[in-house]
């Protein structure tokens, strides 16, 4: 192997006769002025013998001064294959390699500094770094079984260097994006972080639109038992509106507002309503009788009217409270004005409260769960998390700052609040770009750019950086980025990282699970396969497979079908009282479907008979 062709101080061309390169691979290139440099293959040819100076791979005429130099080098281009690569230099060098530089492959300790910034137990271990298969001979014991891979349906043990991600370099260089069309790996990466993050102890705040965030159960029976680890216990998973929600005694008018706004934007008009009607300690209850008691007197013709029917109408009120509370109502009047701006905030606070975002616990359990240095999963729809986001992220975010400032005044704070990591899939719901106003974004902005100095992080996953907010998207230091097709998410990824051209043409074409890592600590992108997950999500069946699974019930229904058996057109009947009487109500052609789906499975036949049409019976 060695250095052919023009040279530069940043890109070489290799060949050799015997060895045929990979992408990614990396290897030494034997000039002692230059210290050896390590260099990247970053594209690979084959020389086709018989048409010298054409790639046979892609017929690109491959740099003549390559196949000048190759010849010049005793290479025989019309009798042998040859295979040449272009390869980066990853030091940065002040002077051209010498053509004719021997270049050999590695080991790993050469290397170790390019390729590992920290050691697996002190950083997340989220797969191995492509191209470094030819090391994991030389890897120390301790980096080689901490990333086994997953491929078609088996777990196959881990070849190549793992990728470790030093989350403490957070600290200097915040926030995570994890990017990547349908399918591409997007998710599975991103429950493969979660679990590296957990067994760091990191307290997570999940949110979890698409209910698939659980880790009590083992991916893969196949998994290493050294490997294997679920973790029930550090994960607490809570659904808005059922044991989680905002508890309305302990809001805001602002907070009351961004809830409203997060149903329909709302006008100045209406935040100075909610302004002036909430007081201190109220109840859903007590808010929502005083805004309908408030719209009550701006549509009774006259005040008077109003007055004499609401005194009678709560006569078990002591007057004196009554007077004084109508007095209230009557200078809210002077101060709202508006019936429509009324009506407005009752639709919206109404929507709430079907929704069953009011409750009493409100966060208290979130709280409790980041403290203990658990993952905290928030599920809900998509629709309803934006909602609840704004209002957790904005009190938590508030917690650990006041906990934070006081630490830096040197203050007794009243609560210790941990640091913490937000995660969130669909991340491009709950900041998109543009002009709506989603509340959640304002908070997600604000940890974004100021998140690093409380200790409080993102890591956002979505399908479409392009629908990303742009400062939001600046601020994700590091990007993990599985395959991607759309031209618009390709462009915004070619200006948002240091990947360079070669490395978006392979985006569209990626296999699922292998990505691109582009972070400031490494200071180049690094190619990965992301490790077999130890746990799953409890719904990974493939619906068609569903389709044709049985069921319990279905077994039942069947085994009652074959006890029937011979069964026709004028015995069906019978079939059906049958089934009804052990509590299977169903319409002729559904106990049909069944026993054709029997015929197809083997376990009965279907036999044509001139008189009755079709017979069952047991095969
Ligand atoms: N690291 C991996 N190793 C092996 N197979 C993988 C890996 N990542 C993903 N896959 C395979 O690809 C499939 C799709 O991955 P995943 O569910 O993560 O897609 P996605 O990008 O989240 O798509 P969507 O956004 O539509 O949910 C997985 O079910 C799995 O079979």
């Amino acid at each position: 192997m060695q250095v052919v062709g023009m040279t530069n101080e940043r890109e070489v061309w290799i060949a050799s006769n015997t060895e045929k390169f990979r992408l990614n691979e990396l290897v030494i290139i034997e000039d002692e002025e230059l210290n050896n440099p390590v260099g990247e293959v970053i594209e690979t040819y084959a020389l086709n013998p018989f048409i010298p100076g054409v790639d046979e791979k892609s017929s690109i005429l491959v740099d003549q001064e390559v196949v000048a130099s190759l010849s010049s080098l005793g290479y025989n281009l019309e009798e042998e294959m040859i295979y040449t690569a272009k390869v980066r230099i990853l030091s940065e060098l002040f002077y051209p390699i010498s053509t004719g530089a021997k270049v050999r492959y590695p080991c790993f300790a050469e290397v170790e500094e390019l390729l590992l910034k920290t050691s697996p137990d002190k950083g997340l271990a989220l797969g191995v770094i492509l191209g470094t298969e030819g090391l994991t001979a030389s890897l120390p014991l301790p980096y080689r079984r901490v990333a086994p891979l997953y491929e078609k349906g088996e777990i196959k043990p881990q070849t190549g260097v793992p990728f470790i991600f030093d989350y403490r370099a957070m600290n200097n260089y915040p926030h995570i994006g994890v990017f990547g069309g349908s399918g591409s790996g997007k998710s599975f990466g991103l429950r493969v972080l979660i679990e590296e993050l957990i067994k760091k102890r990191v307290p997570l705040l999940v949110f979890d639109p698409h209910y698939e965030m659980s880790f009590n159960e083992v991916f893969h029976p196949g998994l290493p038992d050294d490997f294997k680890e679920t973790f029930a216990d550090r994960c607490l998973i809570l659904t808005v509106g059922d044991d989680t929600g905002v508890k309305f005694e302990a809001l805001t008018p602002a907070d009351l507002c961004n809830l409203l706004s997060a149903v329909s934007p709302i006008t100045e008009a209406m935040e100075n309503a909610v302004t002036s009607i909430l007081e201190r300690g109220d109840s859903f209850t007590t808010f929502n009788q005083r805004l309908n008691d408030l719209m009550s007197l701006l549509e009774s013709p006259n005040d008077d009217d109003f007055k004499k029917s609401f005194m009678a109408s709560c006569q078990n009120i002591d007057e004196k409270k009554r007077e004084a509370y109508l007095n209230r109502l009557m200078a809210l009047k002077k101060q709202v004005g508006q019936l429509s701006t009324l009506k407005s905030i009752n639709w919206r606070l109404n929507r709430l409260e079907r929704q069953g975002i009011f409750r009493d616990q409100g966060i208290r359990q979130i709280e409790e769960g980041l403290k203990a240095q658990k993952a905290v999963i928030v599920r809900g729809s998509i629709w309803m998390l934006k909602v609840y986001a704004a209002y957790v992220l904005r009190s938590l975010y508030g917690k650990r700052r006041v906990y934070r400032d006081a630490l830096q005044k040197g203050e007794r704070a009243e609560e210790k609040f941990p640091p913490f990591v937000v995660v969130t899939d669909e991340a491009h719901n709950f900041a998109p770009r543009g002009e709506q106003n989603v509340p959640s974004r304002r908070e997600i902005r604000e940890i974004a750019q100021e998140g690093r100095k409380y200790g409080v992080f993102l890591v956002l996953a979505t399908q479409r950086p392009a629908l990303l907010d742009d400062t939001v998207n600046a601020q994700l230091n590091t990007k993990i980025i599985f395959r991607t097709v759309r031209s618009h998410d390709l462009n915004v990824i070619r200006e948002e990282t240091d990947m360079g051209s070669e490395e978006i043409k392979r985006l569209p074409y990626l296999p699922s699970g292998t990505g691109f890592v582009s972070s400031p600590v490494f200071g180049r992108t690094i190619p990965i396969r992301v490790r077999a997950a130890k746990t799953s999500s409890p719904h990974q069946i493939n619906p068609f497979d569903e389709l044709e699974t049985v069921d319990e019930r279905d077994g039942e229904i069947m085994n009652i079908i074959k006890e029937c058996l011979p069964v026709n057109a004028s015995n069906l009947v019978d079939l059906i009282q049958r089934l009804e009487a052990c509590g299977f109500i169903l319409s002729q052609e559904r106990i049909i479907n069944y026993l054709d789906m029997m015929v197809e499975r083997g376990e009965i036949k279907r036999e044509e008979n001139r008189i009755v049409g079709y017979i069952y019976r047991l095969a």
